[in-house]
Protein backbone atom coordinates (compact mmCIF):
# COMPACT_ATOMS: atom_id res chain seq x y z
CA UNK A 1 0.00 0.00 0.00
CA UNK A 2 1.19 3.41 -0.78
CA UNK A 3 2.12 5.86 2.18
CA UNK A 4 0.78 9.09 1.80
CA UNK A 5 3.36 12.40 1.98
CA UNK A 6 2.74 12.90 5.94
CA UNK A 7 3.17 9.26 6.12
CA UNK A 8 6.58 9.09 4.25
CA UNK A 9 7.81 12.56 6.71
CA UNK A 10 7.19 10.31 9.98
CA UNK A 11 8.85 7.50 8.40
CA UNK A 12 11.91 8.90 7.46
CA UNK A 13 12.13 11.21 10.78
CA UNK A 14 11.84 7.73 12.71
CA UNK A 15 14.32 6.30 10.48
CA UNK A 16 16.69 9.01 10.89
CA UNK A 17 15.68 9.45 14.42
CA UNK A 18 16.58 5.87 15.19
CA UNK A 19 19.45 6.03 13.18
CA UNK A 20 20.91 8.88 15.46
CA UNK A 21 20.33 6.96 18.66
CA UNK A 22 21.80 3.76 17.57
CA UNK A 23 24.90 5.93 16.06
CA UNK A 24 25.20 7.50 19.95
CA UNK A 25 24.77 4.26 21.55
CA UNK A 26 27.27 2.57 19.21
CA UNK A 27 29.57 5.26 19.93
CA UNK A 28 29.99 6.75 16.90
CA UNK A 29 32.43 9.57 16.90
CA UNK A 30 31.26 12.85 17.31
CA UNK A 31 31.88 13.89 13.61
CA UNK A 32 29.84 10.92 12.38
CA UNK A 33 26.62 12.15 14.75
CA UNK A 34 27.12 15.76 13.81
CA UNK A 35 26.96 14.67 10.28
CA UNK A 36 23.94 12.65 10.90
CA UNK A 37 22.40 15.51 12.35
CA UNK A 38 23.30 17.94 9.71
CA UNK A 39 21.52 15.56 7.22
CA UNK A 40 18.29 16.45 9.08
CA UNK A 41 17.77 13.47 12.33
CA UNK A 42 15.30 14.82 14.35
CA UNK A 43 16.68 15.63 17.56
CA UNK A 44 13.27 15.60 19.39
CA UNK A 45 12.60 11.76 18.55
CA UNK A 46 12.04 9.51 21.19
CA UNK A 47 12.61 5.74 20.69
CA UNK A 48 8.79 4.12 21.15
CA UNK A 49 10.21 1.13 22.92
CA UNK A 50 12.39 3.66 25.52
CA UNK A 51 11.41 7.00 25.12
CA UNK A 52 15.09 7.56 24.44
CA UNK A 53 15.99 10.95 22.99
CA UNK A 54 19.28 11.69 21.45
CA UNK A 55 20.24 13.76 24.26
CA UNK A 56 19.68 10.28 26.50
CA UNK A 57 21.43 8.58 24.69
CA UNK A 58 24.45 10.80 24.84
CA UNK A 59 24.10 11.17 28.51
CA UNK A 60 23.95 7.51 28.81
CA UNK A 61 27.18 7.12 26.56
CA UNK A 62 28.27 9.89 29.34
CA UNK A 63 29.86 12.19 25.80
CA UNK A 64 30.13 15.61 27.37
CA UNK A 65 30.97 16.90 23.93
CA UNK A 66 28.05 15.44 22.04
CA UNK A 67 25.50 16.44 24.95
CA UNK A 68 26.96 20.18 24.76
CA UNK A 69 26.48 19.59 21.07
CA UNK A 70 23.23 18.15 21.11
CA UNK A 71 21.97 21.17 23.44
CA UNK A 72 23.36 23.41 21.67
CA UNK A 73 21.84 22.24 18.29
CA UNK A 74 18.35 22.41 20.19
CA UNK A 75 17.71 19.50 21.73
CA UNK A 76 14.85 19.19 24.38
CA UNK A 77 16.37 19.88 27.63
CA UNK A 78 13.20 18.39 29.52
CA UNK A 79 12.20 15.55 27.35
CA UNK A 80 11.16 12.31 29.72
CA UNK A 81 11.34 8.97 28.69
CA UNK A 82 8.95 6.22 29.32
CA UNK A 83 10.15 5.70 32.41
CA UNK A 84 10.05 9.67 33.54
CA UNK A 85 13.57 10.33 33.49
CA UNK A 86 14.95 13.03 31.86
CA UNK A 87 18.61 13.11 30.44
CA UNK A 88 19.96 14.84 33.07
CA UNK A 89 18.34 12.64 35.47
CA UNK A 90 20.46 9.67 33.29
CA UNK A 91 23.51 11.67 34.02
CA UNK A 92 22.84 12.02 37.83
CA UNK A 93 22.44 8.16 37.97
CA UNK A 94 26.29 8.24 36.92
CA UNK A 95 27.09 10.74 39.33
CA UNK A 96 28.09 13.07 36.04
CA UNK A 97 27.88 16.37 37.22
CA UNK A 98 29.35 18.14 34.19
CA UNK A 99 26.89 16.93 32.25
CA UNK A 100 23.82 17.20 34.44
CA UNK A 101 24.89 20.66 34.76
CA UNK A 102 24.91 21.39 31.30
CA UNK A 103 21.96 20.03 30.83
CA UNK A 104 20.19 21.82 34.15
CA UNK A 105 21.55 25.42 32.76
CA UNK A 106 20.17 24.57 29.19
CA UNK A 107 16.77 24.42 30.92
CA UNK A 108 17.42 27.88 33.13
CA UNK A 109 18.18 29.36 29.88
CA UNK A 110 15.38 27.94 28.18
CA UNK A 111 12.79 28.53 30.99
CA UNK A 112 14.23 32.34 31.70
CA UNK A 113 13.40 32.94 27.71
CA UNK A 114 9.83 32.05 28.16
CA UNK A 115 9.28 33.85 30.58
CA UNK A 116 11.19 36.70 28.95
CA UNK A 117 8.84 36.25 25.94
CA UNK A 118 5.64 35.70 27.68
CA UNK A 119 6.25 39.31 29.56
CA UNK A 120 6.44 40.59 26.33
CA UNK A 121 3.82 38.90 24.38
CA UNK A 122 0.71 37.10 25.26
CA UNK A 123 1.40 33.75 25.57
CA UNK A 124 -0.45 33.04 28.31
CA UNK A 125 2.04 29.67 28.80
CA UNK A 126 5.31 30.45 29.62
CA UNK A 127 6.59 27.52 31.49
CA UNK A 128 7.72 24.61 29.08
CA UNK A 129 7.49 22.47 31.72
CA UNK A 130 5.88 19.36 32.34
CA UNK A 131 5.30 20.70 35.78
CA UNK A 132 2.66 23.10 34.96
CA UNK A 133 -0.58 22.71 35.73
CA UNK A 134 -2.38 20.44 33.09
CA UNK A 135 -4.08 18.69 36.14
CA UNK A 136 -7.88 20.30 37.26
CA UNK A 137 -7.93 18.13 39.72
CA UNK A 138 -7.91 20.16 43.71
CA UNK A 139 -4.34 18.81 43.74
CA UNK A 140 -3.33 21.25 40.72
CA UNK A 141 -6.42 23.59 40.34
CA UNK A 142 -6.55 26.31 43.25
CA UNK A 143 -10.58 26.30 41.96
CA UNK A 144 -11.32 22.90 42.40
CA UNK A 145 -9.21 22.79 45.57
CA UNK A 146 -11.14 25.41 47.29
CA UNK A 147 -14.42 23.45 46.39
CA UNK A 148 -12.87 20.09 47.42
CA UNK A 149 -13.35 19.57 51.31
CA UNK A 150 -10.48 18.90 53.84
CA UNK A 151 -9.99 16.72 56.68
CA UNK A 152 -7.84 17.65 59.57
CA UNK A 153 -6.67 14.22 60.48
CA UNK A 154 -4.68 12.43 62.89
CA UNK A 155 -3.30 9.32 60.65
CA UNK A 156 -2.30 5.74 61.67
CA UNK A 157 1.49 7.00 63.03
CA UNK A 158 -0.26 9.85 65.11
CA UNK A 159 0.71 12.41 62.49
CA UNK A 160 -1.33 15.50 62.26
CA UNK A 161 -2.07 15.62 58.38
CA UNK A 162 -4.69 17.72 56.04
CA UNK A 163 -5.43 15.73 53.68
CA UNK A 164 -8.14 16.41 50.50
CA UNK A 165 -9.38 13.81 48.41
CA UNK A 166 -8.73 13.97 45.03
CA UNK A 167 -10.37 11.07 43.06
CA UNK A 168 -10.17 7.86 45.24
CA UNK A 169 -7.24 9.14 46.92
CA UNK A 170 -6.51 11.29 49.43
CA UNK A 171 -3.78 13.64 49.36
CA UNK A 172 -1.73 15.82 51.80
CA UNK A 173 -2.16 19.40 51.66
CA UNK A 174 0.08 19.73 54.91
CA UNK A 175 1.31 17.18 57.57
CA UNK A 176 2.77 17.48 60.49
CA UNK A 177 6.64 16.78 59.74
CA UNK A 178 7.24 19.48 57.88
CA UNK A 179 7.17 21.07 61.35
CA UNK A 180 10.78 20.88 61.34
CA UNK A 181 11.19 22.93 58.03
CA UNK A 182 8.65 25.46 59.59
CA UNK A 183 10.79 25.80 62.95
CA UNK A 184 14.22 26.59 60.51
CA UNK A 185 12.15 28.88 58.42
CA UNK A 186 10.88 30.68 61.43
CA UNK A 187 14.45 30.86 63.00
CA UNK A 188 16.12 31.83 59.59
CA UNK A 189 13.06 34.34 59.12
CA UNK A 190 13.07 35.89 62.28
CA UNK A 191 16.60 34.88 64.51
CA UNK A 192 18.06 38.76 65.01
CA UNK A 193 15.94 40.47 62.93
CA UNK A 194 16.65 44.12 63.86
CA UNK A 195 12.68 44.68 64.35
CA UNK A 196 12.17 41.44 66.44
CA UNK A 197 10.71 43.84 69.08
CA UNK A 198 7.77 44.84 67.40
CA UNK A 199 7.73 42.55 63.81
CA UNK A 200 4.60 42.36 61.37
CA UNK A 201 4.55 39.23 59.42
CA UNK A 202 2.86 37.97 56.50
CA UNK A 203 1.63 34.12 56.25
CA UNK A 204 0.31 33.14 52.82
CA UNK A 205 -1.39 29.85 53.85
CA UNK A 206 -2.60 28.57 57.04
CA UNK A 207 -2.57 24.59 56.58
CA UNK A 208 -2.18 23.18 59.78
CA UNK A 209 -1.44 26.25 61.09
CA UNK A 210 2.19 25.50 61.99
CA UNK A 211 4.44 28.58 60.86
CA UNK A 212 1.54 30.80 62.79
CA UNK A 213 2.18 29.13 66.05
CA UNK A 214 5.48 29.61 65.92
CA UNK A 215 5.44 32.97 64.57
CA UNK A 216 3.44 33.56 67.50
CA UNK A 217 5.67 31.90 70.30
CA UNK A 218 8.67 33.76 69.20
CA UNK A 219 9.53 35.21 72.12
CA UNK A 220 8.40 38.93 71.01
CA UNK A 221 5.01 38.04 69.70
CA UNK A 222 4.65 39.99 66.27
CA UNK A 223 2.68 43.16 66.63
CA UNK A 224 0.52 42.39 63.38
CA UNK A 225 0.47 39.00 62.48
CA UNK A 226 -1.53 38.06 58.84
CA UNK A 227 -3.06 35.25 57.40
CA UNK A 228 -4.49 34.81 54.07
CA UNK A 229 -6.38 31.54 53.82
CA UNK A 230 -9.13 31.23 51.47
CA UNK A 231 -10.03 27.62 52.07
CA UNK A 232 -13.66 27.54 54.15
CA UNK A 233 -12.64 23.99 55.64
CA UNK A 234 -9.32 25.78 56.87
CA UNK A 235 -11.17 28.58 57.87
CA UNK A 236 -13.27 26.59 59.94
CA UNK A 237 -10.29 24.53 61.79
CA UNK A 238 -8.68 28.34 62.40
CA UNK A 239 -11.85 29.04 64.35
CA UNK A 240 -12.02 26.47 66.51
CA UNK A 241 -8.84 26.38 67.34
CA UNK A 242 -9.30 30.47 67.95
CA UNK A 243 -7.22 32.32 65.94
CA UNK A 244 -9.73 34.86 65.16
CA UNK A 245 -9.41 35.66 68.96
CA UNK A 246 -5.34 36.46 69.05
CA UNK A 247 -4.29 39.93 69.48
CA UNK A 248 -2.04 41.33 66.87
CA UNK A 249 -3.58 38.36 64.63
CA UNK A 250 -5.02 39.64 61.38
CA UNK A 251 -7.16 36.64 58.72
CA UNK A 252 -7.90 37.86 55.13
CA UNK A 253 -10.64 35.06 54.04
CA UNK A 254 -9.43 34.76 50.18
CA UNK A 255 -6.90 33.69 47.94
CA UNK A 256 -3.62 36.24 47.86
CA UNK A 257 -4.74 37.29 44.52
CA UNK A 258 -7.77 38.92 45.77
CA UNK A 259 -5.93 40.33 48.84
CA UNK A 260 -2.89 41.81 47.27
CA UNK A 261 -4.08 45.16 47.06
CA UNK A 262 -5.12 45.08 50.61
CA UNK A 263 -1.68 43.30 51.38
CA UNK A 264 -0.26 46.57 49.67
CA UNK A 265 -1.55 49.07 51.29
CA UNK A 266 -0.55 47.80 54.79
CA UNK A 267 2.71 47.10 53.24
CA UNK A 268 6.08 47.45 55.49
CA UNK A 269 6.29 43.66 55.95
CA UNK A 270 8.90 42.62 58.29
CA UNK A 271 8.64 38.84 57.27
CA UNK A 272 6.75 37.55 54.66
CA UNK A 273 6.21 33.74 54.08
CA UNK A 274 4.33 31.92 51.55
CA UNK A 275 3.35 28.26 51.33
CA UNK A 276 0.59 27.66 49.01
CA UNK A 277 -1.25 24.70 47.70
CA UNK A 278 -2.09 23.42 44.62
CA UNK A 279 -0.41 26.39 42.65
CA UNK A 280 2.38 26.32 40.18
CA UNK A 281 5.45 28.38 39.09
CA UNK A 282 3.46 30.99 37.79
CA UNK A 283 1.57 31.85 40.83
CA UNK A 284 4.87 31.76 42.74
CA UNK A 285 6.19 34.47 40.80
CA UNK A 286 2.99 36.31 40.16
CA UNK A 287 3.90 36.78 44.10
CA UNK A 288 7.68 37.74 43.87
CA UNK A 289 6.40 40.57 41.40
CA UNK A 290 4.74 42.07 44.58
CA UNK A 291 7.72 41.66 46.94
CA UNK A 292 9.69 44.94 46.75
CA UNK A 293 6.24 46.79 47.79
CA UNK A 294 5.36 44.38 50.41
CA UNK A 295 8.42 44.20 52.38
CA UNK A 296 9.35 47.06 54.31
CA UNK A 297 13.11 47.52 53.52
CA UNK A 298 16.17 46.37 53.22
CA UNK A 299 16.48 44.03 56.35
CA UNK A 300 13.29 42.53 55.46
CA UNK A 301 12.73 38.49 54.97
CA UNK A 302 11.24 36.25 52.38
CA UNK A 303 11.05 32.83 52.67
CA UNK A 304 8.81 29.93 50.78
CA UNK A 305 8.69 26.64 50.66
CA UNK A 306 10.19 25.09 47.83
CA UNK A 307 8.44 22.10 46.58
CA UNK A 308 8.97 22.96 43.29
CA UNK A 309 9.25 19.90 40.80
CA UNK A 310 10.63 18.35 43.81
CA UNK A 311 9.96 15.27 42.01
CA UNK A 312 12.45 15.26 40.14
CA UNK A 313 16.12 16.71 40.91
CA UNK A 314 16.43 18.84 37.56
CA UNK A 315 13.00 20.33 37.60
CA UNK A 316 13.82 21.16 41.07
CA UNK A 317 17.53 22.82 40.38
CA UNK A 318 16.22 24.11 37.79
CA UNK A 319 13.09 25.76 39.38
CA UNK A 320 15.38 26.80 42.30
CA UNK A 321 17.75 28.84 40.08
CA UNK A 322 14.55 30.28 38.05
CA UNK A 323 13.52 31.46 41.22
CA UNK A 324 16.55 32.80 42.77
CA UNK A 325 17.01 34.41 39.20
CA UNK A 326 13.33 35.76 39.23
CA UNK A 327 13.85 36.81 42.77
CA UNK A 328 16.80 38.80 41.62
CA UNK A 329 14.99 40.48 39.03
CA UNK A 330 12.36 41.82 41.71
CA UNK A 331 15.26 43.12 43.36
CA UNK A 332 15.46 40.49 45.91
CA UNK A 333 18.79 38.98 47.05
CA UNK A 334 20.21 36.11 48.88
CA UNK A 335 20.53 38.26 51.59
CA UNK A 336 16.63 39.01 52.21
CA UNK A 337 15.44 35.39 51.72
CA UNK A 338 15.85 31.44 52.44
CA UNK A 339 15.33 28.94 50.05
CA UNK A 340 14.75 25.97 51.74
CA UNK A 341 16.29 23.20 49.46
CA UNK A 342 15.98 19.92 51.21
CA UNK A 343 13.01 18.42 52.56
CA UNK A 344 14.69 16.09 55.40
CA UNK A 345 17.62 15.43 56.48
CA UNK A 346 19.61 12.29 56.48
CA UNK A 347 20.18 12.34 60.18
CA UNK A 348 16.35 11.58 60.62
CA UNK A 349 16.83 8.56 58.95
CA UNK A 350 19.22 7.30 62.21
CA UNK A 351 16.96 6.58 65.17
CA UNK A 352 17.31 8.76 68.15
CA UNK A 353 18.94 6.35 70.31
CA UNK A 354 21.50 5.70 67.77
CA UNK A 355 24.33 7.66 69.69
CA UNK A 356 26.69 4.25 68.53
CA UNK A 357 27.20 5.68 65.18
CA UNK A 358 29.03 8.71 63.86
CA UNK A 359 28.91 8.49 60.27
CA UNK A 360 31.82 11.03 58.14
CA UNK A 361 30.37 10.93 54.15
CA UNK A 362 33.64 11.63 52.64
CA UNK A 363 33.51 12.18 49.11
CA UNK A 364 35.49 8.98 48.14
CA UNK A 365 32.18 6.99 48.96
CA UNK A 366 33.43 5.89 52.73
CA UNK A 367 31.12 5.08 55.76
CA UNK A 368 33.06 5.65 58.88
CA UNK A 369 31.71 4.28 61.69
CA UNK A 370 32.51 3.93 65.59
CA UNK A 371 31.01 1.12 67.27
CA UNK A 372 31.06 0.45 71.10
CA UNK A 373 29.11 -2.28 72.76
CA UNK A 374 27.31 -0.14 75.35
CA UNK A 375 25.63 1.59 72.39
CA UNK A 376 22.91 -0.09 70.34
CA UNK A 377 23.62 -0.85 66.70
CA UNK A 378 23.00 1.54 64.12
CA UNK A 379 20.58 0.74 61.06
CA UNK A 380 21.87 -0.09 57.89
CA UNK A 381 23.30 2.61 55.87
CA UNK A 382 20.81 3.26 53.31
CA UNK A 383 23.70 2.95 50.95
CA UNK A 384 24.01 -0.50 51.71
CA UNK A 385 20.48 -1.45 51.80
CA UNK A 386 20.57 -3.29 48.54
CA UNK A 387 23.34 -5.53 49.31
CA UNK A 388 22.45 -6.17 52.88
CA UNK A 389 19.47 -7.30 55.05
CA UNK A 390 19.34 -5.91 58.33
CA UNK A 391 19.54 -9.54 59.50
CA UNK A 392 23.04 -9.82 57.61
CA UNK A 393 24.17 -6.46 59.49
CA UNK A 394 23.18 -6.86 62.85
CA UNK A 395 25.03 -10.62 62.92
CA UNK A 396 28.41 -9.09 61.40
CA UNK A 397 28.30 -5.65 63.83
CA UNK A 398 27.24 -8.38 66.75
CA UNK A 399 30.34 -10.24 65.61
CA UNK A 400 33.01 -8.04 64.88
CA UNK A 401 31.51 -6.47 68.46
CA UNK A 402 32.14 -9.71 70.14
CA UNK A 403 35.48 -10.30 68.62
CA UNK A 404 36.43 -7.27 69.58
CA UNK A 405 35.21 -7.08 73.13
CA UNK A 406 37.27 -10.11 73.76
CA UNK A 407 40.55 -8.27 73.18
CA UNK A 408 39.37 -5.01 75.07
CA UNK A 409 39.03 -4.80 78.67
CA UNK A 410 39.84 -0.73 79.29
CA UNK A 411 39.83 -1.05 82.97
CA UNK A 412 41.89 -4.19 83.30
CA UNK A 413 44.05 -2.58 80.51
CA UNK A 414 44.52 0.48 82.90
CA UNK A 415 45.09 -1.09 85.87
CA UNK A 416 47.68 -3.62 84.17
CA UNK A 417 49.20 -0.53 82.46
CA UNK A 418 49.57 1.40 85.82
CA UNK A 419 50.60 -1.30 87.59
CA UNK A 420 53.20 -2.12 84.93
CA UNK A 421 54.98 1.67 85.17
CA UNK A 422 55.06 1.49 88.75
CA UNK A 423 56.69 -2.31 89.18
CA UNK A 424 59.10 -1.17 86.25
CA UNK A 425 60.22 1.87 88.00
CA UNK A 426 59.89 0.91 91.59
CA UNK A 427 61.17 -2.42 91.38
CA UNK A 428 64.73 -1.39 90.21
CA UNK A 429 64.64 1.29 92.03
CA UNK A 430 64.43 -0.49 95.50
CA UNK A 431 66.66 -3.50 94.04
CA UNK A 432 69.81 -1.05 92.93
CA UNK A 433 70.66 -0.44 96.42
CA UNK A 434 70.37 -4.22 97.20
CA UNK A 435 72.62 -5.29 94.06
CA UNK A 436 75.28 -2.48 94.98
CA UNK A 437 75.62 -3.65 98.51
CA UNK A 438 75.71 -7.18 97.55
CA UNK A 439 78.24 -7.01 95.32
CA UNK A 440 80.40 -4.77 97.40
CA UNK A 441 80.27 -7.10 99.72
CA UNK A 442 81.47 -9.96 97.30
CA UNK A 443 84.04 -8.09 95.30
CA UNK A 444 87.43 -8.13 96.17
CA UNK A 445 88.92 -6.94 92.90
CA UNK A 446 89.44 -3.00 93.48
CA UNK A 447 89.15 -2.75 89.46
CA UNK A 448 85.32 -3.49 89.20
CA UNK A 449 83.29 -0.21 89.09
CA UNK A 450 80.23 -1.92 91.37
CA UNK A 451 78.60 1.65 91.11
CA UNK A 452 78.03 1.18 87.05
CA UNK A 453 77.46 -2.69 86.74
CA UNK A 454 74.87 -2.16 89.55
CA UNK A 455 73.41 0.20 86.94
CA UNK A 456 73.49 -1.87 84.24
CA UNK A 457 71.46 -4.40 85.81
CA UNK A 458 69.05 -2.11 87.62
CA UNK A 459 68.81 -0.57 84.31
CA UNK A 460 68.09 -4.44 82.48
CA UNK A 461 65.79 -5.36 85.34
CA UNK A 462 63.76 -2.27 84.42
CA UNK A 463 63.52 -3.15 80.40
CA UNK A 464 62.63 -6.80 81.96
CA UNK A 465 60.12 -5.94 84.49
CA UNK A 466 58.54 -3.59 81.47
CA UNK A 467 58.67 -6.40 78.98
CA UNK A 468 56.67 -8.68 81.29
CA UNK A 469 54.16 -6.31 81.62
CA UNK A 470 54.05 -4.90 78.14
CA UNK A 471 54.55 -7.92 75.67
CA UNK A 472 51.18 -9.70 77.13
CA UNK A 473 48.94 -7.40 76.19
CA UNK A 474 50.79 -6.61 73.33
CA UNK A 475 50.63 -9.85 71.68
CA UNK A 476 46.86 -10.00 73.11
CA UNK A 477 45.78 -7.18 70.79
CA UNK A 478 47.80 -7.93 68.05
CA UNK A 479 45.80 -11.41 68.14
CA UNK A 480 42.92 -8.75 68.43
CA UNK A 481 43.71 -7.27 65.40
CA UNK A 482 43.88 -10.19 63.12
CA UNK A 483 40.93 -12.17 64.66
CA UNK A 484 38.83 -8.59 63.60
CA UNK A 485 41.17 -8.79 59.92
CA UNK A 486 40.16 -11.95 59.62
CA UNK A 487 36.61 -11.44 60.09
CA UNK A 488 36.20 -8.88 58.00
CA UNK A 489 38.36 -10.04 54.87
CA UNK A 490 36.04 -12.81 55.21
CA UNK A 491 32.82 -10.48 54.69
CA UNK A 492 34.93 -8.76 51.69
CA UNK A 493 35.67 -12.13 50.03
CA UNK A 494 31.76 -13.17 50.47
CA UNK A 495 30.83 -9.51 49.11
CA UNK A 496 32.95 -9.74 46.31
CA UNK A 497 31.35 -13.00 45.05
CA UNK A 498 27.81 -11.88 45.76
CA UNK A 499 28.31 -8.44 43.90
CA UNK A 500 31.38 -8.65 41.86
CA UNK A 501 34.86 -6.89 42.61
CA UNK A 502 33.28 -3.27 41.30
CA UNK A 503 30.26 -2.91 42.82
CA UNK A 504 31.05 -4.46 46.48
CA UNK A 505 32.19 -2.48 49.33
CA UNK A 506 34.98 -2.91 50.92
CA UNK A 507 35.03 -3.01 54.77
CA UNK A 508 37.81 -2.21 56.87
CA UNK A 509 37.76 -2.80 60.78
CA UNK A 510 40.44 -1.05 63.57
CA UNK A 511 40.02 -2.94 66.53
CA UNK A 512 39.81 -0.98 70.53
CA UNK A 513 43.51 0.74 70.71
CA UNK A 514 44.72 0.17 74.48
CA UNK A 515 42.17 1.85 76.65
CA UNK A 516 39.74 2.37 74.35
CA UNK A 517 36.65 0.17 73.54
CA UNK A 518 35.24 1.63 70.13
CA UNK A 519 35.62 -0.37 66.98
CA UNK A 520 36.37 1.78 63.67
CA UNK A 521 34.63 0.31 60.91
CA UNK A 522 35.20 1.57 57.45
CA UNK A 523 32.95 1.01 54.71
CA UNK A 524 34.21 2.17 51.36
CA UNK A 525 31.67 2.11 48.70
CA UNK A 526 32.35 1.67 44.65
CA UNK A 527 32.07 4.79 43.01
CA UNK A 528 28.63 3.76 42.09
CA UNK A 529 26.76 3.50 44.80
CA UNK A 530 26.79 7.31 45.67
CA UNK A 531 22.95 7.65 46.46
CA UNK A 532 20.89 9.76 44.18
CA UNK A 533 17.67 11.52 45.05
CA UNK A 534 14.91 9.81 43.64
CA UNK A 535 12.05 9.02 45.44
CA UNK A 536 12.46 6.04 47.53
CA UNK A 537 9.49 4.11 45.98
CA UNK A 538 10.18 5.17 42.69
CA UNK A 539 10.47 2.40 40.01
CA UNK A 540 14.54 2.93 39.17
CA UNK A 541 16.28 1.34 36.13
CA UNK A 542 18.93 -0.41 37.29
CA UNK A 543 21.87 1.71 36.44
CA UNK A 544 19.74 4.31 38.89
CA UNK A 545 21.48 4.41 42.72
CA UNK A 546 18.90 3.80 45.99
CA UNK A 547 17.59 7.29 47.58
CA UNK A 548 18.91 8.88 50.19
CA UNK A 549 16.07 9.12 52.70
CA UNK A 550 14.86 5.86 52.43
CA UNK A 551 12.72 6.63 55.61
CA UNK A 552 10.76 9.77 53.53
CA UNK A 553 8.78 6.98 51.71
CA UNK A 554 6.34 7.16 54.94
CA UNK A 555 6.05 10.35 54.29
CA UNK A 556 6.28 10.69 50.35
CA UNK A 557 4.80 7.05 49.12
CA UNK A 558 5.13 7.44 45.70
CA UNK A 559 1.85 5.60 45.21
CA UNK A 560 -0.42 5.81 47.51
CA UNK A 561 -0.55 2.95 50.17
CA UNK A 562 -3.43 1.93 52.40
CA UNK A 563 -4.18 4.49 55.17
CA UNK A 564 -1.35 6.52 54.25
CA UNK A 565 -1.98 9.83 51.79
CA UNK A 566 0.23 10.41 49.08
CA UNK A 567 2.24 13.75 48.92
CA UNK A 568 0.74 15.72 46.60
CA UNK A 569 1.43 16.62 42.48
CA UNK A 570 2.26 19.36 40.61
CA UNK A 571 0.96 18.79 37.18
CA UNK A 572 1.48 15.22 36.75
CA UNK A 573 3.96 15.01 38.69
CA UNK A 574 4.36 13.98 42.07
CA UNK A 575 6.41 15.41 44.62
CA UNK A 576 8.88 13.31 46.77
CA UNK A 577 12.01 14.80 48.44
CA UNK A 578 14.62 16.67 46.91
CA UNK A 579 18.40 16.66 48.67
CA UNK A 580 21.07 17.74 46.34
CA UNK A 581 23.44 19.12 48.65
CA UNK A 582 26.20 17.43 49.53
CA UNK A 583 26.77 15.24 52.52
CA UNK A 584 27.81 16.75 55.77
CA UNK A 585 29.91 15.40 58.66
CA UNK A 586 26.84 14.39 61.74
CA UNK A 587 26.97 13.47 64.76
CA UNK A 588 23.94 11.85 65.93
C1 LIG B 1 0.65 23.66 52.58
S1 LIG B 1 -0.58 24.55 53.40
C2 LIG B 1 0.30 25.72 54.34
C3 LIG B 1 0.90 25.11 55.57
C4 LIG B 1 1.49 26.07 56.52
N1 LIG B 1 2.72 26.65 56.02
C5 LIG B 1 1.73 25.43 57.87
O1 LIG B 1 2.79 25.71 58.46
O2 LIG B 1 0.92 24.66 58.35
C6 LIG B 1 -1.24 25.47 52.11
C7 LIG B 1 -2.37 26.39 52.48
O3 LIG B 1 -2.46 27.38 51.46
C8 LIG B 1 -3.81 27.65 51.22
N2 LIG B 1 -3.92 28.22 49.87
C9 LIG B 1 -4.04 27.58 48.70
N3 LIG B 1 -4.10 28.46 47.68
C10 LIG B 1 -4.00 29.70 48.23
C11 LIG B 1 -3.98 31.02 47.71
N4 LIG B 1 -4.07 31.25 46.41
N5 LIG B 1 -3.84 32.05 48.56
C12 LIG B 1 -3.73 31.83 49.90
N6 LIG B 1 -3.72 30.59 50.45
C13 LIG B 1 -3.86 29.55 49.63
C14 LIG B 1 -4.47 26.30 51.39
O4 LIG B 1 -5.86 26.43 51.65
C15 LIG B 1 -3.71 25.71 52.55
O5 LIG B 1 -4.33 26.01 53.76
Amino acid sequence: MERSESEETVHIFTQLGEYLIDSILRGESIDAIKLIVQEGAPLWYQTESEGMSALHAAAYMQNTELVQYLIDEGAIWNSVDNLKYTAADVALSFNNETIYTIIRNAGIRAEMLLTLLSSRSEIEEPSSLMIRSEDETAAASTNAFLKSRLNFIKDKNGQEICVVKVGDEEIGVMMGWEQGIMQETVKNLCEDHPSSDNLKVLNIGFGLGIIDTLFQALPTRPITHYIVEPHPDVLQYMKRLGWYQKPGVKILERKWQDSIQDLLEVGGFDVVYTDTFSEDYNALRGFFEHLPDLLAGPESRFSFFNGLGATNALFYDVYTHLAELHLADVGIDDRFFQLKRSYSLPSATVPASGHSERRLYETAGDIVLYLSTNQPNPPVPFELQDQMTPAVWLTRLTALANTAQRYSKPWFERIWTVTGILASLILPAVLYNVIYNHMNVRGADGNVDFARLSEMITFALFIGVFLFFFTPIAIWKFIGRKQVDRLVSKWNGADRMNYGQNASSTWKAQSPGIFRNSTILTISLPASMKPTSFHPNAYLPSYINGPIDPDASYYYPYKSEPGLPRMSVIGNVPLHIDEKRGFEDSRV
